[in-house]
């Protein structure tokens, strides 16, 4: 199945709990745009907002001439396609993003000057996102992962694309009088209401309950605000806005994991239980080996036998070895024997699992550290890349895992995990205005393709169903 289109069909639920309580912002304050007889289409409520992209496009506004004019399309609506521009319309190659930025390059084409000044270097200077990672890697990484899904289109499309019932009950809801949607609000007058403070005031807690955070939700809505008090807008049109704020503060931490041409690359992923972790090393592991990584996965966990199985069973899905220890043993001389081993093979990533930790833990927190010391000892530049894995579902808790594990572990990254089933997909706009982490990947699924690239403008339209 699509990639996208699953992401964006279960997104949705972030997005219908958001456009709900936008209709009923709008509704509840609103009144519907006065019919507009004679001319053609001077006025266009809040002609400003929406620029580029005219959510609430004409059916609006023409009210009165349907029948007189026997064109009501001013303009068509397919301009809703918001497509600004280089996003959505990627093909199996992304234009600009790599797509499957995941995984990567080959050694050679890693942008990064020297090989030898690899890891930290670079990760402390903003990596020129995207582009300097793997660039032939899209093409290589996709056909092995999604051979069912080849072709994966934009966030967005998968979104669309799976939300084909959801969308017409949106249709439907339109058409009952709601604020437009497309067509369906041709036949009806549009809401709009005033941007006032305290449609400001019930923004702030809408975003609030999304889990966006206050900090971040009063952010939001300011930059909405700003210049348009007084203006009526339409639920179309305060989506648009969202998704533009949104993408803004997406789009700087979207950045694919960076390779390195260190062999072995070695990838810490750490997080609290059951958060992810080794759902998404078998998944980046499947894609490496999509294109042409040698990969080797160290459980780390060496505690609970089932999750050394579960491991296993990833490692065979994704055909990589998996090196493990009786249990009990030592996690951090567990992973000294993974380097010593990686290095002699000369594979490409050494992947590392840790055990699930409770930031209050303190024991398994040092454990943590001291993971951390023996991988330096045998390598000072590594990990090259610590991956902190977050349960979307967790909400707001996921701040303060990050505050706890980037002091231990130095977090490099953040992938993201179920974000499928959800509808608390603003805490991701809270991580990226409070830390401004790179966020490398999305989780939708369990399955081993359920793993994305993160897309700031699909995303954004996702969650606010813009
Ligand atoms: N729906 C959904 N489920 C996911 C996703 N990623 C992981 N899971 C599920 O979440 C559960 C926990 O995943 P694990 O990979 O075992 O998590 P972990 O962090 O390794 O867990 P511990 O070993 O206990 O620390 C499993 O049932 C996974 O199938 C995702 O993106 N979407």
């Amino acid at each position: 199945m699509a990639l996208f289109s699953k992401l964006k069909d279960r997104l949705f639920k972030s997005s219908s709990r958001l456009e709900e309580g936008l209709d009923a912002i709008v509704t509840e304050g609103g009144t519907a745009d006065p019919a507009v007889p004679a001319p053609d289409k001077p006025e266009r409520p809040a002609p400003d907002l929406p620029q580029e992209t005219p959510p609430t496009p004409e059916p609006d506004l023409p009210e009165p001439a349907p029948e007189e004019t026997p064109a009501p399309e001013p303009e068509p609506e397919p301009e809703r396609t918001p497509e600004p521009g280089p996003d959505l319309p990627r093909p199996s190659v992304p234009p600009g993003r790599p797509t499957p930025d995941l995984p990567g390059p080959t050694p050679d084409e890693v942008p990064q000057p020297a090989p030898d000044m690899i890891p930290t270097p670079v990760r402390e200077a903003p990596r020129p996102a995207p582009t300097e990672i793997p660039t032939g890697t899209p093409t290589e990484l996709p056909p092995g992962i999604t051979s069912a899904a080849p072709a994966r289109g934009g966030l967005m499309s998968r979104f669309f694309g799976g939300r084909g019932e959801a969308g017409k009950a949106d249709a439907g809801k339109a058409e009952a009088g709601k604020p437009e949607s497309g067509k369906a609000a041709s036949a009806q007058p549009t809401l709009r209401r005033a941007l006032d403070d305290d449609m400001l005031e019930r923004l702030e807690e809408l975003l609030i309950a999304s889990d966006m955070g206050v900090d971040t939700a009063l952010r939001v809505t300011a930059n909405m605000a700003e210049g348009r008090m007084g203006q009526r807008l339409s639920t179309g049109e305060i989506k648009t806005l969202l998704a533009r704020e949104v993408t803004r503060i997406m789009e700087p931490v979207a950045r694919p994991m960076p390779l390195y041409p260190k062999k072995p690359q070695v990838v810490l992923v750490v997080g609290v239980n059951g958060s992810g972790k080794t759902t998404t090393i078998g998944k980046l592991a499947s894609q490496f080996r999509a294109a042409g990584k040698s990969v080797i996965i160290a459980a780390g966990d060496t505690f609970r036998a089932a999750a050394v199985e579960q491991l296993e069973v990833w490692g065979q899905r994704a055909g990589v070895p998996v090196l493990k220890a009786g249990a009990g043993t030592d996690p951090a001389s567990l992973v000294f024997d993974a380097m010593t081993r990686a290095e002699a093979e000369g594979v490409d990533l050494l992947m590392i699992d840790t055990a699930g930790r409770l930031q209050n833990r303190a024991d398994l927190m040092e454990e943590l550290s001291k993971i951390v010391r023996v991988i330096r000892k045998k390598d000072p530049s590594a990990p090259h890349n610590t991956l902190l894995v977050l349960d979307a579902t967790t909400g707001q808790n996921a701040l303060s895992q990050v505050e706890t594990f980037r002091k231990l572990a130095d977090v490099s990254g953040l992938v993201m995990t179920k974000l499928d089933g959800t509808a608390k997909g603003g805490v991701l706009v809270a991580l990226a205005d409070k830390f401004g982490l790179p966020i490398h990947a999305i989780g939708v699924g369990e399955q081993i393709d359920d793993l994305s690239p993160f897309d700031p403008e699909d995303f954004a339209r996702a969650l606010t169903g813009a």
